[in-house]
């Protein structure tokens, strides 16, 4: 649905010049739920302003749904952007129009019937839950009402990709869940492919089905939130992924412990079988769980935990062997 192929922008102001993004190479398949994260400039407005050339790209082009919008006359991608809604971190609201006029706004800007952009803006309010908010104005609205509009707004013209600019960075904790549960339920009923960026891992890991982590410009680690959350390579990435870990490193226990500490990953349906139990039950090992998270990633369970092992180390090497060939990654702690 977003092929971004070579993609570089260098700002030049004056003498002094900043390359923002540097040769990204993207791919974001329909009905995905794409996040892109990192640090305050980074380069992630950047790159999602260049889906739908608000930036112009210094190198590369940008593809979405087949077509190349790189090139394109003004006309011709005036209608390509109609495909592509986005939704903002301040909402950007018309302050002075109501709830109504402002999901109208782009309606009536593609010359919709008067009677048509009713029943359209009746069926986006029903969407986003604002009903009865419909002839009230911005300032009346709290911030996840502001972004309900703006994502009605963005969905008006019926687009394929939804660009979400940090659309969550300005609201409260429970606020950002509600919204960031609109968006899953929007990508489920319309199939809508849903690029964002954030600063936020609870973000990515909340609703995101891949993630390419953004540091000075470049991608330094993309994949699967699950792999990439299990398994962080790059320092940025080991970064963010210890903002929603509420863990210590299990490493401050080798000193007071004194059985053998053990690392067990796992991912999937296997989270929720007595593997542990049935590795260990015929064995006289005793095992303690010193550290451990058994959640879920949108919608796949994982699982981590740190293991003490203590008893005869040819049962302890045997329970590790069992573990690794029910598919759990085993690792020791050192
Ligand atoms: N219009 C501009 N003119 C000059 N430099 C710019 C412009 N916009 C962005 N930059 C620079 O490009 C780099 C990337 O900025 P960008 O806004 O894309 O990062 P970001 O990751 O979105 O950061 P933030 O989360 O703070 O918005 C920064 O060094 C920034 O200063």
């Amino acid at each position: 649905m977003i092929e971004l192929a070579d993609i570089s922008k260098t700002y030049r102001t004056g003498s002094a010049s900043v390359e923002a993004i540097k040769h990204i190479d993207l791919s974001i398949g329909k009905g995905e739920i794409f996040g892109i994260i990192g640090h305050s400039g980074a380069g992630k407005s950047t790159l999602l302003r260049t889906v739908n050339l608000l930036e112009q790209p210094t190198t590369g082009t940008v593809k979405v749904g087949g077509v190349e919008l790189t090139g394109l006359p003004a006309g011709r991608l005036q209608r390509e952007r109609r495909r592509i809604g986005m939704i903002f971190q301040h909402f950007n609201l018309l302050a002075m129009a109501t709830v109504r006029d402002n999901i109208a706004f782009p309606l009536k800007l593609a010359k919709l019937p008067k009677a048509a952009i009713r029943a359209r803006v009746d069926e986006l309010l029903q969407l986003v839950g604002l009903e009865r908010h419909a002839e009230m104005y911005p300032a009346q609205l709290s911030g996840g009402q502001k972004q309900r509009v703006g994502i009605a707004r963005a969905l008006a013209s019926n687009p394929d990709v939804l660009l979400c600019d940090e659309a969550t960075s300005a609201l409260d904790p429970q606020t950002t869940n509600a919204i960031l549960s609109l968006l899953l339920d929007i990508n489920k009923k319309l199939g809508i492919t849903i690029l964002l960026i954030t600063h936020e891992m609870h973000v990515i890991r909340s609703i995101c089905d891949r993630v390419a982590v953004i540091d000075g410009g470049e991608i330094v680690e993309l994949g699967d939130v699950v792999d990439v959350f299990l398994k962080p390579q790059h320092p940025t990435t080991k970064e963010f992924v210890s903002q929603v870990a509420d863990t210590f490193d299990p490493r401050e226990l080798l000193a007071t412990r004194k059985g053998r500490l053990i690392r067990i990953n796992y991912i999937g349906d296997i989270t929720y079988e007595p593997l542990l139990f049935n590795a260990a039950k015929s064995t006289s090992v005793q095992f303690t769980i010193l550290q451990g998270t058994v959640s879920r990633m949108k919608n796949t369970p994982y699982g981590q935990l740190v293991i003490e092992f203590l008893g005869d180390p040819g049962e302890i090497e045997a329970i590790i062997a069992a573990l690794k060939t029910k598919g759990l990654e085993v690792g020791e702690v050192a």
